[in-house]
C-alpha cells in the first residue's frame, strides 16, 4: 500500500509546501483548508461565519474529489483565532454533516495562515465504488 498525494485543480491553490489531500489505503487525509476563494485564490477575510462556509466548501472540494464526503469524514480539527466565536463556528460546521457526528479537536489559536481566523482538517473513509 503506498501514498497517492491529490493536486485538486479545482481547490484553492496551495499558499505553503503542502499536498492537498494524501491518501494511503482507504483513508484521505486532507490539509487544513483556509477561507480561501477557489476562484481567485483570495483569501474571504469575512466573519467567522462566512469564513467557516468557504472552508467547508472548499473541504467539500477536496473530499469529492478523494472520493468520499461528509458523510464519511472520521475526524476533524477546527483551529480559531478567538474562542468568543466558539458556538458561531460549530453551528456552520455542524451544518454540513448529519449524526452521527465526526470526532473533532476544536483548537483556538494565536494566529492562522493569510490572516485567516478559521482553518479546518480532516480524516476521511475513502467507501468502496458500488
Ligand atoms: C495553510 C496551511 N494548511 C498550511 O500552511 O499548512
Amino acid at each position: 500500500m503506498g501514498i497517492e498525494k491529490l493536486f485538486v485543480s479545482g481547490a484553492p491553490q496551495p499558499i505553503a509546501p503542502f499536498s492537498h489531500a494524501c491518501k494511503v489505503g482507504e483513508l484521505v487525509f486532507i490539509t487544513g483548508q483556509m477561507p480561501t476563494v477557489p476562484e481567485t485564490n483570495e483569501m474571504l477575510l469575512g466573519t467567522f461565519t462566512e469564513q467557516t462556509h468557504r472552508v467547508m466548501q472548499n473541504l467539500e472540494i477536496v473530499l469529492k474529489a478523494a472520493g468520499t464526503s461528509f458523510e464519511h469524514v472520521v475526524q476533524s480539527r477546527v483551529f480559531i483565532t478567538n474562542m468568543g466565536h466558539f458556538e458561531e463556528v460549530n453551528g456552520v460546521y455542524a451544518s454540513y454533516f448529519v449524526d452521527p457526528l465526526p470526532t473533532r479537536t476544536c483548537i483556538g489559536v494565536t494566529g492562522l495562515a493569510g490572516g485567516a481566523d478559521v482553518e479546518v482538517d480532516m480524516i476521511a473513509w475513502i467507501p468502496p465504488v458500488e
